[in-house]
């Protein structure tokens, strides 16, 4: 298991690569260019200069998150030939820099969901929360307010120059229903996967968050069975999972460590984001510390199932409380994620000597 933390780069993120370098038991970061249009190739001296500058900080930058997928590829149209083409050579380039694993999603129009951005908790903590008779019908409205809340930075997913053309993505995806969304994603993953096999670069699919269709969009990857018929599409180690424990966990049904056994024994989980959720409802959860007991979510058990499968891969916390008086990006604060750090490190430490491999 390798630790590592999530960074956005110079300039579009509050924490800085020697505070990450001083958290115990990091040894790198999950990088990105986010100033890169969504289609575009990433060019190779963007990603070596990325790539030393984390070195120079002694950190390593095994992982991307994330390379997205432009909606034409997801929708299925023409024009998705070039963009996959694109994607292909960005592969190459981040193989060519040592990059192992990229993880992506396939989540139509929207990457994560959230009513609040910053819900007060009991400690006098905030952190994100979706209850779903908060949304806004409107999408565009929804997306005002993820702007408007979130501390001046750009949330991850949420491209204004993508998003400009909302109403517009909404009617592209009138005719895309479940089925074909996995077949443009087979389509996808048949001509990314032998390049990534060449370049030693493992896809990791993030899944849906929360856990089920928004806006009446099709979503496919947010339980088991659809993580199972994922990675049938292409049936090769590069074609894996990035395992998000409150993504899946959202939704009560899914039984989160037992869905980590099952494809951590596959050798399919490349990169796990471990966080906690406490669920409220039906379609009524907000994040809260990485403790089991602040939480719905056993991450013993999380961690058990990853340590007796072997699991090999990365492993970030993923959103953090805003506490302490920190002001950053919702979510992805320095403070609450490095607790995190040092609780998941320490479960795994406890793991490692009762039953060492
Ligand atoms: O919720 C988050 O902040 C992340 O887990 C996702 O944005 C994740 O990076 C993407 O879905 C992966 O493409
Ligand atoms: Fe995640």
């Amino acid at each position: 298991m390798k630790m590592i933390l999530r960074w956005f780069g110079e300039g579009d993120d509050s924490v800085a690569l020697w505070q990450i370098r001083q958290i115990p038991g990091v040894s790198g970061i999950a990088g990105a260019l986010q100033d890169i249009p969504v289609g575009e190739v990433w060019p190779q001296e963007r990603i070596d200069a990325l790539k030393s500058q984390v070195n120079q900080a002694g950190l390593e930058m095994e992982v991307i998150e994330s390379v997205n997928i432009h909606d034409d590829i997801k929708l299925g149209v023409a024009s998705r030939d070039q963009y996959i083409e694109n994607y292909r050579q960005t592969i190459r380039n981040l193989g060519k820099a040592g990059v192992k694993v990229i993880c992506y999603n396939f989540m139509p129009v929207f990457d994560w969901t959230r009513s609040d951005l910053a819900k007060p908790l009991a400690d006098g903590s905030t952190v994100l929360s979706y209850e779903e008779r908060l949304i806004p019908k409107d999408p565009l409205k929804m997306m005002e307010e993820i702007e408007r809340n979130a501390n001046g930075f750009s949330m991850p997913g949420w491209e204004p120059e993508r998003l400009k053309e909302l109403k517009l993505l909404f009617e592209k995806y009138a005719g895309v229903d479940a089925e074909k969304l996995t077949a443009n994603l087979k389509y996808f993953l048949e001509a990314v996967i032998p390049v990534c096999e060449e370049a030693d670069v493992k896809m990791a699919i993030h899944p849906d968050d929360p856990a089920w269709p928004i806006f009446g969009l099709p979503r496919i990857v947010n339980s088991r069975e659809n993580l199972m018929t994922l990675v049938k599409l292409v049936d090769s180690p590069y074609n894996g999972l990035t395992l998000c424990t409150g993504s899946l966990g959202s939704n009560p049904e899914n039984n989160v460590p037992e869905i980590i056994r099952e494809f951590s024994a596959m050798g399919r989980i490349h990169f796990a984001h471990v966080r906690n959720i406490k669920i409220e409802g039906y379609r009524n959860f907000h994040e809260v510390s990485h403790l089991s007991s602040d939480g719905s979510l056993d991450m013993f058990a999380i961690m058990k199932a990853l340590y007796d499968t072997g699991f090999q891969g990365y492993i970030r916390p993923d959103h953090g409380r805003m506490i302490w008086g920190e002001k950053a990006r919702p979510g992805y604060g320095l403070y609450d994620r490095a607790l995190g750090v040092t609780y998941l490190n320490g479960l795994w430490e406890a793991l490692t000597k009762m039953s060492p491999r």
